[in-house]
């Protein structure tokens, strides 16, 4: 049956596989679930719906090359990644007769906003071109610092680089339960989710597979990424060819996290859900932010500076107990600010503010309420 998919209202979409979809057993890559997947993709860009695949598994694809290692090494699983990255292209690649393009980021390629503005303009002319883009996360280089860490987040960085408006999430699972299922066999599905709030995180818990990373809870944080840029977010179970076919016809197989009405501003988004604080900047409690004015600090509301980072990288503004203010781009590095907040003088401020510029840039958002 030919349906008319641009009925259901997406121009571009993310589509993120998790690793027990791609090797199931840790014992190499096997297509026996891709191929549902690759026929949902290949319908979508038949019906103009542009398509961007988030594709975990580089590890677990890789796993059985390696024996009589420790499994839970670092530098163990970065040559996993590495061995099984290229596995994992080769098999997609078999599934499709249309080229894809391998895309490897980490979190230093989008917390950086030019570099983010860099992936979504290569995005874009990837899809411009007919061209799959097939993203993962680059594990072989990453480090603690540097990475995203899963791939539920990483796909709803990339859905607002690359202006989607739905990720579909395809796990091991329905959906989000009430709680996790392997281990609360009373759990139910819950099929709409219209607000994140503290009651749907507590639900979410963590993966229980050999291979998953993050389980439910980064879905969720990345479920919560995604609708406040506007994105429709599915999670559902990529095991089951009724799942694409639902969504084929426009219904919701799983949980679906439903868009806010009024989304954030795109630079606004970036810096609250992709960009990561690499230090703190302390005021006192009885610190007001002055929103309108060119300084939203001056030297004498410092108290503390914590961590080391450079000028020009995103900070948490926090206040003594702990209340979060905003997250802002710093104009000067931790160094120097340590040493403006030992100094009891107050023509520091003018001269600051005469000869430089202020201590944070004018690119800020806010997270008091
Ligand atoms: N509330 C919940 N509802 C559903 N699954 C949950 C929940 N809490 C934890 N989980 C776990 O999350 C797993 C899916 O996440 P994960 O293993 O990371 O898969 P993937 O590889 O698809 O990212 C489920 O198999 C389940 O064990
Ligand atoms: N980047 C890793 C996947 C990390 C990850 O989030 O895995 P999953 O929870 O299976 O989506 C890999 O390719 O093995």
């Amino acid at each position: 049956m030919q349906q008319n998919l641009k009925n259901i209202g997406w121009k571009r979409i993310v589509i993120k596989v998790g690793s027990a979809l791609i090797a199931p057993h840790r014992d190499g890559c096997s297509s026996q679930y891709l191929l549902s997947i690759a026929n949902f993709i290949v319908r979508c860009r038949a019906s103009g719906i542009q398509v961007v695949l988030v594709s975990s598994g580089s590890v677990a694809a890789g796993a059985h090359l390696f024996n009589n290692v420790d499994n839970s090494s670092m530098t163990v699983k970065k040559a996993m990644a590495a061995a099984g990255q290229s596995e994992m292209m080769a098999t997609w690649d078999r599934l499709f007769d249309f080229n894809t393009a391998q895309v490897l980021l980490t979190h230093a390629d989008l917390r950086n906003r030019d570099r983010f503005e860099s992936v979504r303009d290569t995005l874009t002319a990837l899809l411009q071109n007919d061209i799959l883009p097939i993203v993962n996360e680059n594990d072989t280089v990453t480090t603690d610092k540097l990475k995203v860490g899963d791939n539920d987040n990483l796909s709803a960085m990339v859905a607002s680089a690359a202006y989607a408006d739905a990720l579909i999430i395809c796990s091991d699972i329905d959906g989000l339960y009430t709680a996790n299922p392997h281990e609360d066999k009373s759990a139910t599905l819950i099929p709409d989710v219209m607000r994140i709030d503290p009651e749907i995180y507590a639900m979410a818990g963590g993966a229980t597979s050999d291979v998953g990373t993050g389980g439910m809870k980064t879905k969720v944080q990345a479920a919560e990424k995604a609708v406040s840029h506007g994105i429709n977010t599915y999670i559902v179970n990529g095991f089951s060819e009724a799942t694409f076919n639902t969504l084929l016809q426009g219904g919701n197989p799983g949980t679906l996290f439903h868009a806010i009405e009024t989304p954030m501003q795109d630079q606004s988004h970036w810096m609250k859900h992709t960009t990561k604080a690499q230090g703190e900047l302390v005021v006192e409690d009885t610190f007001a932010m002055q929103k309108q004015s060119d300084d939203l600090i001056t030297p004498q509301d410092l108290v503390n500076v914590i961590g080391d980072f450079s000028a020009g990288e995103v900070v948490l503004l926090r206040k003594e107990n702990g209340d979060k203010l905003a997250k802002v781009k710093s104009n000067y590095s931790s160094c120097l600010l340590n040493f403006v907040a030992e100094q009891d003088n107050d023509d520091l401020s003018e001269k600051l503010h005469d000869s430089a510029a202020p201590i944070l840039s004018e690119q800020y958002v806010s997270l008091s309420n």
